[in-house]
């Protein structure tokens, strides 16, 4: 299996686990995201919702570039971009607050999933960005839309975007994207953030999401989102992100 979806008392787990790529997400990891947003709408008991990836290296490294790779012209990619946009947003929308556990680099579509979540928890030694200019595209699953409502500051959203690099933890901290920054067990680090939360009824957690939900849907977020899955699958048909992609995957080691 390339997810895993686990229950730990009222927190339900989802863990990319396909370490040898980088935790890459596939059309199966998109089928398990799926399958966690309905779990979690049928399940009134759960409180949190935790995103990570397998192993110490990789959170999620985006698109798996060895399938999304056969994606030529706009028609091509747009289905891809439009159904991992939409599941991701249904995702950012879940009922409950949502943890990017990022124990590992995220990067491309990996950082748009951390982006999404409500609170990221960073290793120190993680590293992230919104890498896909280096790949002559924009994010194409609703990263940007995201980062651009979430960050405080307008300016360091569109640096981080046009910039397309990945940012060490501390950088990210003081960008103001990662909520908090861990050493060591990313466990320890889950459970110290989750304390004084479980002190809380689950229904206070779930009326503040609401809100937040309610927020998205006044300002068409979800419009918003689809507008940016278009311009991706625009670019992505030009020849400059298919031979960066061909570069990468072409690279010697
Ligand atoms: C709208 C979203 C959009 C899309 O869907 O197209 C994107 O997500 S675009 C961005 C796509 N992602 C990337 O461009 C990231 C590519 N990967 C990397 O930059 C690095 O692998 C990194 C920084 C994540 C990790 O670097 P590290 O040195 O630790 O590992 P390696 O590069 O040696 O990679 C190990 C192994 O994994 C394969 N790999 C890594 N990322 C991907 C990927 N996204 N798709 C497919 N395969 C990936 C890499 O080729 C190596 O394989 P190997 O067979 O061992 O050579």
């Amino acid at each position: 299996m390339t997810f895993a979806i686990n229950r730990e008392e009222n927190i339900l787990r989802f863990t990319i686990k396909r370490p040898e790529i980088r935790n890459a997400i596939n059309h199966e990891v998109i089928d398990g995201l799926e399958k966690l947003v309905s779990t979690v709408h049928n399940d009134s008991t759960i409180q949190f919702v935790v995103i990570t990836g397998e192993g110490d290296e990789a959170f999620c490294s985006g698109g798996d570039l060895s399938i999304f790779h056969g994606l030529h012209t706009a028609h091509e990619a747009f289905p891809m971009l439009d159904r991992m946009a939409s599941v991701l947003y249904n995702v950012a929308t879940l009922p409950v607050p949502v943890i990017a556990l990022v124990n590992g680099h995220a990067v491309g579509g990996g950082c748009e999933i951390a982006t999404a979540c409500d609170f990221r928890l960073v290793s120190s030694k993680a590293k992230a960005g919104f890498i896909q200019g280096s790949l002559a595209i924009t994010s194409g699953w609703g990263g940007g839309t995201y980062l651009l409502e979430k960050l405080a500051r307008q300016d360091i959203a569109m640096h981080m975007l046009c910039e397309s690099k990945p940012y060490a933890a501390d950088a990210l901290l003081e960008k103001g994207w990662a909520t908090q920054v861990y050493d060591g067990d990313k466990e320890q680090a889950l459970q110290s953030f989750l304390i004084e939360m479980t002190q809380v009824e689950a229904s206070v957690h779930r009326a503040y999401k609401q809100m937040l939900i309610r927020k998205w849907i006044g300002q068409n977020l979800l419009g918003q989102i689809k507008e940016e899955v278009k311009n991706c699958s625009l670019l992505w048909e030009a020849e400059e992100h298919h031979k960066a992609v061909q570069k990468f995957l072409s690279r010697k080691k």
